[in-house]
């Protein structure tokens, strides 16, 4: 753009440079006497390429700004701008940026940030990301500067931003407008094209970490992973009732195409099978969410045997659930609840074969099937915490373990282990006291950290550590449904006018506004043997969700369909206050 004309072409950083003083040769935005003209440009820029079409505010939600893609140009712009803010407020460390709407269905898009360790974005930048989309292309330029003093970033210094993109269409134009958005702040931009959300994050921790982490390229994602999966598989691909034969759903986005090159590099010690791999809609009647919420089977199946291991990831592939039809037609769900169960009770065993101390914890959300918390308290013996939605919640407080297991019911989680526990594992690996069964658990375990990714959630990685605790212990899946009876649950969404007027607290379990809702929730709930309900705004959808969970299927459906009529008769409901999903009567439960 810098051909465009002079008024473009003044004022870049390098007169920035010029005009450094102090003693320590730092630029800092206060000593920038020409940096108001740069920020010039950067406003230009914004308004002959990408002005703010939009009326109206969007918030950085659940997982960052997701909305139509064709409302998009001008978000992405502005968090390209962002990135290289917040990568030189983190001395040049490399910020991640993943174009993406996950679950969402073909016509929308998104945007999220990832922070130096692959963490979410910071909270409080969360904030500085929304007033940054929701100025007017005039108050960018100052908007720009406001971030830049407030935070007293050091605009001169080096910064790096990784992109990558999930495989709808208009992904590459979205793509285009967060690198200009580096450009115009003259930071430096790596592109990475079609990426899983987690392998965007393995990147940027990898190449944050010198590579401790891992090779900072595709390759070397794949390797790691890869090559811990074989080691810990061997030659044995089958015991008990476990067979290596697995049916992909990939729910037409990236995670498909990606495992397909898994594939590629991987022996013959799994055998998968990948539908639903582009042919069709992102997300469309297929892919996780759908298999979860619906509870049943996506379109696209291929004729395959009863009770045959299917797993259905997300658009971004950081979503796995697992699912099978028995011989009588029945459609079964292993969602994130029974992964983090499964999981969790192999580490244990691990740590005990290991002979070695280590805290363990397990993190949900309110939308964990009660049956399964129960399960971990009282079969497991694992602490249990309940955290708001999000993975950064679940993240955060899965910090506080030696290994912290966090799984959303969706299906989103992982494994993340202190270094502490590292360390005791690695010890014990090599410790001449231990005995021989006991040093190789250890030295197992060390190829189940490598096989974790453990920077988030991550479909193909989860599904990999799946797969080995159901070879270890040679399960087939009706092995593993059968460790516990899940409650029949629902999940419904009623359209209102603002879903804001709905806030709640503990860990959105408790409906704080409007005023009377949560009465209301809880005298229904009383109704009905070992029920539960709650509700909240969805951040990534503009609905209220409401869950119920009871007994039997009867009464979970009554009640998910009593709550919605009471969230759509207080909380301004538009429309019709939604059905009972007729299959929901039909399930298994
Ligand atoms: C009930 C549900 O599954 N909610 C999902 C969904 O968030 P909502 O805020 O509920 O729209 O998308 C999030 C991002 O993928 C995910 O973290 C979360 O679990
Ligand atoms: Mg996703």
């Amino acid at each position: 753009f810098r051909q465009r004309g002079d008024r473009f072409a003044t004022g870049c950083l390098c007169c920035c440079r010029e005009k450094t003083s102090g003693n320590s040769g730092k630029i800092v935005w206060k000593l920038c006497v020409k940096m108001s003209v740069n920020l010039r440009t950067v406003y230009a820029f914004a308004r002959e390429m990408y002005p703010k079409k939009v009326k109206g505010d969007i918030q950085y939600g659940t997982a960052g700004f997701r909305t139509k893609a064709e409302n998009l140009d001008y978000v992405m712009y502005r968090m390209g701008l962002l990135a290289t803010l917040r990568s030189r407020l983190k001395d040049g460390a490399v910020i991640g940026v993943m174009i993406t709407a996950s679950h969402n269905p073909e016509p929308d898009n998104g945007v999220k940030l990832v922070d130096p360790l692959g963490e979410m974005l910071e909270a409080r930048w969360e904030k500085l990301a929304t007033r940054l989309v929701n100025v007017s292309d005039q108050e960018l330029e100052s908007e720009i500067a406001a971030v830049i003093r407030e935070e007293n970033v050091c605009i001169s210094a080096k910064s790096t931003v990784f992109v990558g993109m999930d495989n709808r269409y208009h992904s590459p134009r979205l793509l285009k407008a967060v690198c200009d958005g580096v450009v115009a702040l003259k930071g430096s931009v790596k592109d990475f094209g079609i990426l899983t959300t987690p392998m965007l994050h393995y990147l940027v921790v990898a190449a944050n970490t010198r590579g401790g982490y891992g090779v900072p390229t595709e390759e070397g994602y794949y390797k790691k992973i890869i090559t811990a999966f074989q080691n810990i598989r061997g030659t044995t691909y089958t015991r008990g009732n476990y067979t290596n034969r697995v049916y992909f759903d990939g729910a037409n986005g990236v995670g498909a195409r990606k495992m397909l090159q898994f594939l590629k590099r991987m022996d013959s010690g799994l055998d998968v099978v990948v539908f639903n791999s582009g042919e069709g809609k992102i997300n469309h009647e297929c892919g996780a969410d759908y298999v979860k919420v619906q509870q049943k089977a996506p379109a696209g199946m291929p004729e395959i045997e009863a009770n045959g291991r299917c797993v259905s990831v997300d658009g971004d592939a950081d979503r796995v659930v697992y699912f099978f039809t028995d011989e009588n037609n029945c459609f079964h769900l292993l969602d994130g609840d029974r992964i983090a169960t499964l999981v969790a009770d192999y580490l244990m065993e691990l740590v005990r074969a290991c002979n070695i101390n280590l805290r363990m914890g397990l993190v949900q959300t309110a939308y964990a099937n009660g049956a399964s918390t129960d399960y971990i308290e009282h079969q497991l013996r694992v602490p249990v915490a309940c955290v708001p939605t999000g993975v950064k919640h679940l993240h955060h407080k899965a910090l506080e373990y030696d290994i912290g297991v966090y799984f959303e019911a969706n299906g989103h989680g992982t494994v993340i282990f202190s270094q502490n526990a590292k360390e005791i594992i690695k010890k014990a690996a090599e410790d001449e006291n231990l005995n021989e069964e006991q040093r190789s658990a250890a030295k197992t375990f060390l190829q189940i950290i490598d096989l974790i990714n453990e920077t988030v959630g991550d479909a193909i990685s989860d599904m990999l550590l799946v797969e080995t605790v159901l070879l270890a212990k040679g399960w087939c899946l009706k092995d593993w449904v059968n460790t516990y009876a899940d409650l029949p649950n629902l999940q419904l969404k009623v359209s209102v006018a603002d879903r804001n007027v709905i806030t709640t607290t503990d860990a959105e379990r408790i409906c704080v506004t409007p005023e009377g809702l949560q009465e209301e929730i809880n005298s229904l709930v009383a109704k009905y043997p070992r029920a539960r309900a709650f509700v909240r705004p969805s951040g990534t959808e503009d609905v209220v969700r409401v869950y119920a969970e009871a007994e039997s299927k009867e009464d979970t459906a009554v009640l998910a369909h009593e709550v919605a009529a009471a969230v759509h008769r207080l909380a301004g409901g538009v429309g019709n206050p939604p059905e009972i999903p007729r299959q929901f009567l039909n399930s298994h439960y």
